[in-house]
């Protein structure tokens, strides 16, 4: 179990993480979410004690990252898979980082193993991919066979297959009752991967919910119509409570309404339709509308 209580941390005037809370629990993959700058990769740093928070505390099983009396046995993380010196081979990169903290060596075959890279351990990691480097981050946070694991963009830039290897192991350590905590920008990834979300703008939680929650609450339903008598309809709609809005020619989008509603609206009053459809806004707009507010770089206005 991670928790975070009050977090923050300033960068001279800049609140990368502002008064954070939340609980990762065990036996799930959480999620954490939220747009470039957002602060994902500074709160796990302090999680993992390399950020001395400016307030607040963040525990793992507990303890502070620092107090725990073997880290490696209790979190493994990876926060940079290309922190790995590029002359070292795989296998004697996993070996000294076994050896540096007291894990015995017959680890290193096994996490080697684990990740596929049995192959490749007399290989030095400098020639390696950046598949191949993820999986040997991910051989290391594996090595002391921890309760707790947290990865900090884990599929960027991988391939389709790397993306569903890491989804897979995922999903396995956390059905072997582990604590899985994953950042992401992509909403899409997440919602394949976690069980829960966190969700975080500018150092805020923004959302903090089962992925079950997540899409009910924040996937807008609405229902579109096609019509030739788009503007007698709407003014119908809006005086029977709905929202109504137009994308585009003889297309009304509703909102408030179902399509039953709409459709004994549209037959009771005699208006043609040509087309009626429920639909549901897709994850990826629901997490864009959520933390709009909140993107530091925004597209339409150049620099936020
Ligand atoms: N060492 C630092 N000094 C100054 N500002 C920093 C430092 N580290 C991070 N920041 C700023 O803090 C904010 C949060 O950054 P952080 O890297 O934690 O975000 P993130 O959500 O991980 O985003 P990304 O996915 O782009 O890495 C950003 O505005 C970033 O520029």
């Amino acid at each position: 179990m991670i928790e975070v209580r009050g977090l923050r941390k300033n960068y001279g005037a800049k609140v990368a993480v502002d008064d954070l809370s939340f609980t990762v629990r065990s036996g799930q993959v959480t999620g954490f979410l939220g747009p470039n700058g957002a602060g994902k990769t500074t709160t796990m740093r302090m999680i993992l004690g390399l950020d001395t928070p400016s307030a607040g505390i963040a525990t793992v099983r507990g303890k502070r990252y620092v107090d725990l009396p073997r880290p490696m046995r209790t979190l493994g993380a990876l926060i940079d898979a290309k922190a790995v010196h590029p002359s070292r081979t795989a296998y004697n990169h996993l070996l000294c980082l076994a050896q540096s903290n007291g894990l015995p060596k017959r680890r290193v075959a096994e996490v080697l193993g684990i990740v596929g890279l049995d192959e490749v351990a007399g290989k030095r990691a400098g020639k390696f991919s950046l598949g191949m480097s993820q999986r040997l981050g991910i051989a290391g946070t594996l090595l002391g066979d921890p309760e707790v694991l947290m990865f900090d963009e884990p599929v960027n830039g991988l391939d389709p297959e790397g993306i569903r290897w890491i989804r897979q192991l995922m999903r396995r350590l956390a059905g072997e009752g582990r604590t899985v905590l994953v950042s992401s920008h992509l909403m899409s990834e997440m919602a394949l991967t976690a069980d829960h979300l966190i969700v975080i703008g500018r150092g805020k939680l923004v959302a903090d919910s089962s992925l079950r929650d997540f899409v009910e609450e924040s996937s807008e339903r609405t229902v579109l119509v096609r019509t030739p008598f788009v503007d007698e309809f709407a003014r119908l709609l809006l005086a029977n409570g709905a929202d109504v809005r137009t994308d585009q020619a003889g297309v009304l989008i509703v909102s408030g309404m179902d399509s039953i509603e709409v459709g004994k609206l549209a037959a009771a009053d005699g208006v043609v339709l040509a087309e009626l459809t429920p639909q549901r806004t897709s994850l990826e707009e629901a997490f864009m509308e959520l933390t709009r507010d909140s993107v530091e770089y925004n597209v339409d206005e150049g620099v936020a």
